[in-house]
């Protein structure tokens, strides 16, 4: 893979992918920075080798249209504060006036460009677009690893239109991560998973299916899988137009080896509320209305054990609704299993690195991923990062 170490950068023109698409309050307040801090090594290497530098970025889902509220403007300003430069916020992303405004950058100062989902062509994965984008540039660097998964404009489209590319930093440091827990692991090899929904992590599923030696669910995905099995969920959250599916991984699991772990015990509550009435009930006694919010005490010990003499961890999706302090526990004490674990621990995913800080745990987990999906193998299968430089 080429890396911006092959580059030669001094007085060049440098397009940065960057994942920028950070969480902001009502207040425009960023509220997780991770994402941007964690571009800072690419940024700074850039500067100091004297090369023009240009970043683009991606804010929400505006699907083609200018949305103020989507602007990279507290962006822009966060930068300045982070990077100590003067960071320059162009009105756009491509056209005439950017490239005027790239052409005059002067030295020692970024510019930002504009939301490129302002555009309809970067998701479309637009040719025209990406070589659009592609004028401001003279080499093309990548450092969106968040975003990889996707075949859009500026992911992969405009490498192809500059003379040179390669992979940022943090492109690399999470390909290095990937690669020790996914493809050489040393095992035992256990996944964690949890959050939400089975849907939006049935790739991770399955591509975590074929690696793994044991495979520990919780999180309201276990909902999904219990109820599959005949056991009755109360009110909890379950797709119940993935029951087939849930049944179906279980048997690949049975078939490649893979010994599942599934909460024995619950927290539940009579409402989905911080002052629920909140009690511990086995996976037989969840009544019906109530429901289930966290994992139970038998369950973290149960999840402990599996954990014990792991060698690697992955870990994606937090075992409960772990925002309400009542349906935190199970997380929490997860959390802490695996830091102080002596495995190489990696977590992904916006909530499981949230859950990660609120454990005070962030020093003691080897990598955590700027990515929600590290574990899919999506844009492995589709279009490896790896492979466009
Ligand atoms: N048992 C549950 N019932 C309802 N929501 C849950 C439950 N367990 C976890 N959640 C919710 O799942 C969300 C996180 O899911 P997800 O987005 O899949 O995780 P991640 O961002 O780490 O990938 C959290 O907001 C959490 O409150
Ligand atoms: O935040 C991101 O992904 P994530 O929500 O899966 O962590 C990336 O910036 C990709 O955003 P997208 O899912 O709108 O394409």
């Amino acid at each position: 893979m080429k890396t911006i170490k092959d580059l030669e950068l001094a007085g060049k023109r440098v397009l940065v992918r960057v994942d920028f698409n950070v969480p902001m309050n009502d207040r425009f307040e960023i509220t997780d920075d991770i994402r941007m801090r964690m571009a800072l090594p690419t940024i700074n290497y850039i500067l100091e080798r004297d090369g023009r530098l240009i970043l683009c970025s991606h804010l929400g889902r505006p699907k083609g249209k200018r949305v103020e509220a989507l602007s990279l403007a507290p962006v822009a300003e966060h930068l300045r504060e982070l990077t100590g430069r003067n960071v320059v916020l162009a009105p756009d992303c491509i056209g005439e006036e950017t490239e005027e405004i790239a052409g005059s950058l002067k030295e020692g100062e970024i510019l930002l460009l504009e939301n490129l989902r302002f555009h309809k062509g970067e998701t479309a994965g637009d040719n025209r677009f990406a070589e659009q984008l592609s004028h401001l540039a003279d080499v093309y660097v990548n450092d969106a690893f968040a975003v990889s998964h996707r075949a859009h404009a500026s992911v992969v489209g405009v490498a192809g239109f500059v003379n040179e590319r390669g992979a940022g930093f943090l492109l690399q440091t999470e390909m290095d991560y990937f690669h020790k827990a996914m493809d050489k692991p040393i095992h035992p090899l256990v996944a964690l998973v949890g959050g939400a929904k089975v849907s939006s992590k049935l790739g991770a599923l399955e591509n975590l299916l074929d690696r793994v030696d044991r495979m520990i669910i919780g999180g309201a995905m276990a909902n999904t899988f219990l109820k599959s099995m005949g056991v009755d969920m109360g009110a909890s959250l379950v797709e119940e137009d993935l029951l087939d599916t849930a049944r179906q991984l279980i048997e690949t699991a049975e078939q490649k080896g893979v010994k599942l772990y599934f909460p024995v015990d619950f927290v539940v509550a009579d409402r989905f509320a911080a002052d629920a009435v909140v009690k511990n009930v086995t996976y037989r006694d969840i009544p019906a209305d109530w429901l289930a919010l966290d994992i139970g005490p038998a369950s973290t010990l149960l999840f402990k054990e599996a954990l014990d003499d792991a060698r690697t961890i992955v870990w994606n999706g937090p075992m409960g609704a772990f925002e309400i302090d009542a349906f935190s526990r199970g997380t929490m004490a997860l959390c802490q299993a695996v830091a102080e674990s002596h495995a190489l621990s990696i977590t992904g995913g916006g909530d499981s690195n949230a859950a990660v800080k609120k454990a005070g745990e962030t020093e003691n987990i080897s990598y955590m991923s700027t990515g929600e999906e590290p574990f899919s193998g999506l844009w492995k299968e589709r279009h490896s990062p790896e492979s466009r430089f």
